[in-house]
């Protein structure tokens, strides 16, 4: 019986709990994530660790006037039942749903959204800032996890903080993982502080002896912590903070209200920018999940007893067909490297990394970095397959731009999760990339319509000598099509069923979806060819040309959004060759965000379904005519 769980019902309701009931309330809501994420799927093993942080922040703050902002997002589904959202888990993460992620629509105690990494402390400041400029008096919290800490945006934001001259308290989630292993400097600096017990013992040692002291304790302690000298290295961790400027609480057992709701009294006392270092275990109390926190970061519905997921998936993804594809390429070729910012299984490299560790590079959650890196090996004869998730690569723009195409450079951007992704919404949607990349001078910009065509356009990759960026959906490969193999030829499209009147011009993905269209065309009287584009960039307008003599309707398919799709490249090629009298309709992605859901039915919601794309084009072509 869950009974103090059932007594919150909004924000600030947890403080009516008694202090000798919160263990009991840490239980019950531990037990009610692995419950509700078991149903609908969702990130656990973040949330689990972070049960007794959130409540001690919920205990200090007062929603919805004080600001929490989580980087991320993914770890704050204990912020949402402490904020009066226990129903929303029935349909999380689902169409017309609760989201997986802090939603200013969803909450006034959400103040801000998030999705991609890195983002809170840099937000926090602008709201301490806000905060100051208005003569309020709120407080201001981050809470940012170690791998979140690996990316570039965190640390532009602490430079800027340590100049702040009021309150924002930064905590530092350390769980000592990211999705995977976490990597880099700052995870080593971050382990040497929580691993070294001598060093800490010596800290508590000195530090408690020294606060008991009648009268000067506390007084002698703050001195030594505002100390330039050498002695405050032997007493306090987190040096490398405080050297910056932020003073560094900690480490702290983030399981432990009582040093918690202690550690963040004392930080909001302070007049600057403070870290307060928090250790968590990621997945704790679900053994499963503490013992694999990687499987239980993002997991579908799952048995709780056995932690197997409940539908095991027969079909083989994208990123499973990349996995092999890229060691095969790999195997022939020594200069192929990769990288990956933070997400090596995510992408499908974790067999890369394990045949050849000297050639894998996980960068952290450094896209940007991770772009220039390549350039930089590129530079020397290298042939980097960078691997990283549409939505995220959004973030390297100007690194693929300057860094990349402007001096030619042979790059692979490997991009998964290309289209709609489905339950993580808005933030990682991945119906961008050819808008943001088609343009881009010297960039190739390809999509295979099946799955032995991947492994072909990988293969092309590897000897293509410039900037190349390969697309692939989210899920299960297309297996259909597979006589359609001919070689894949610079700036060609591919004839699949050549006919008249109408044709039909799909994209990656998009091309299961025409033959559906195509053949439902058929059975209503109409002609439609079939072409698999191939490349994006350059447009194959030899063919374009051909097509345009018998053909008086143009449908282009694809999965992204409007603007700077391949649609609207059509559509300038038809003005400009002044084909008038071609008839074109644009089946992509409408230009604006989309929410979170299945992906069936955003797809039906969007009319980039076979049944909504022929009602379409009966209804347009009919008027036509
Ligand atoms: C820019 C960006 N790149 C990659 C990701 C994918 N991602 C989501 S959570 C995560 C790991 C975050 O680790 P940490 O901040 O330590 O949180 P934890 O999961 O350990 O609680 C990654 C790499 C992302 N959200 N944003
Ligand atoms: C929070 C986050 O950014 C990732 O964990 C994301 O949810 C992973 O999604 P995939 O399941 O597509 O790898
Ligand atoms: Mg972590």
């Amino acid at each position: 019986m869950a009974k103090e769980l059932d007594s919150i019902e909004k924000p600030n309701d947890i403080k009516n709990i008694k202090p000798e009931n919160y263990n009991r309330l840490a239980k019950e809501i531990r037990r009610f994530l692995i419950d509700r994420v078991s149903n609908k799927g969702g990130h656990l093993a973040s949330n689990l660790g972070v049960v007794e942080l959130t409540m001690a922040l919920h205990l200090i703050l007062d929603f919805p006037k004080d600001k929490l902002v989580w980087d991320v997002g993914h770890q704050a589904y204990t912020h949402k039942i402490l904020t009066g959202r226990k129903e929303g888990f029935d349909s999380l993460r689902c169409f017309g749903g609760m989201s997986g992620f802090p939603k200013r629509v969803e909450s006034d105690s959400d103040c801000f959204d998030t999705g991609h990494s890195s983002t809170s402390i840099s937000a926090a400041l602008g709201f301490a800032k806000a905060r100051d400029l208005s003569g309020k008096d709120n407080k201001v919290f981050a809470v940012i996890g170690d791998g979140a800490l690996s990316g570039g945006m965190a640390y532009e934001a602490l430079n800027n903080a340590a100049r702040l001259k009021s309150n924002m308290v930064i905590v530092l989630n350390d769980n000592n993982m990211s999705i995977s292993e976490n990597v880099g400097g700052m995870s080593t600096y971050l382990g040497k502080i929580r691993s070294n017990t001598k060093y800490l013992g010596l800290k508590e040692g000195v530090e408690t002896t020294l606060r008991k002291l009648p009268v000067f304790g506390d007084a002698i302690v703050d001195k030594i912590r505002k100390s330039k000298d050498s002695i405050k290295r032997l007493v306090i961790p987190g040096m490398l903070f405080e050297d910056m400027g932020i003073t560094y609480i900690g480490p702290i057992d983030g399981h432990n209200m009582e040093q918690l709701l202690s550690a963040f009294r004392s930080a909001i006392k302070m007049n600057e920018a403070v870290i307060v270092h928090v250790i968590t275990k990621k997945g704790k109390g679900y053994s499963y999940a503490e013992k694999n926190p990687s499987k239980f970061h993002a997991m579908e519905p799952f048995v709780i007893k056995t932690g197997e997921t409940k539908t095991e998936s027969l079909c083989v993804s994208y990123t499973e067909a990349f996995s092999d594809s890229i060691v095969k390429i790999a195997d022939t070729n020594e200069k192929v490297v990769a990288i990956s910012a933070a997400m090596p299984s995510g992408t499908g490299l974790t067999k890369f990394m394990n045949y050849y560790p000297e050639r894998f590079f996980d960068v952290g959650i450094a896209e940007e970095h991770a772009v220039t890196f390549a350039a930089g090996l590129a530079a020397e004869g290298f042939k980097p397959f960078v691997a990283i998730y549409s939505t995220f690569l959004q973030r390297a723009y100007d690194q693929i731009l300057h860094d990349v195409c402007l001096q030619n450079l042979p790059v692979v951007f490997a991009i998964d999760r290309a289209g709609i992704v489905g339950k993580d919404g808005e933030t990682h949607q991945g119906i961008y990339d050819l808008s943001y990349l088609s343009h881009i001078p010297n960039l190739t910009v390809i999509a295979p319509k099946n799955v032995r065509e991947f492994d072909m356009m990988l293969q092309y990759c590897a000897i293509y000598n410039g900037p190349i960026a390969i697309r692939y959906p989210r899920g299960k490969v297309f297996e259909g099509l597979e006589e359609f193999n001919g070689p894949i030829e610079f700036g060609k499209s591919e004839m699949i069923y050549m006919d008249q009147d109408i044709v039909l011009l799909a994209l990656g993905s998009m091309v299961e979806v025409a033959i559906d269209v195509r053949e439902q065309l058929r059975a209503e009287g109409f002609h439609a060819s079939l072409v698999n584009v191939r490349f994006v960039s350059p447009l194959d307008e030899d063919m374009l040309h051909e097509l345009a003599k018998n053909h008086h309707v143009f449908i282009t398919l694809e999965e992204n959004v409007k603007s700077g799709g391949y649609g609207e490249k059509i559509s300038g090629f038809l003005s400009q060759y002044n084909y008038g009298r071609i008839k074109h309709i644009n089946i992509s992605i409408p230009d604006r965000f989309i929410t979170h859901g299945e992906p069936e039915l955003l797809k039906e919601e969007l009319g980039i379904d076979a049944d909504s794309i022929v009602n379409r084009c009966k209804n347009e072509i009919k008027l036509e005519h």
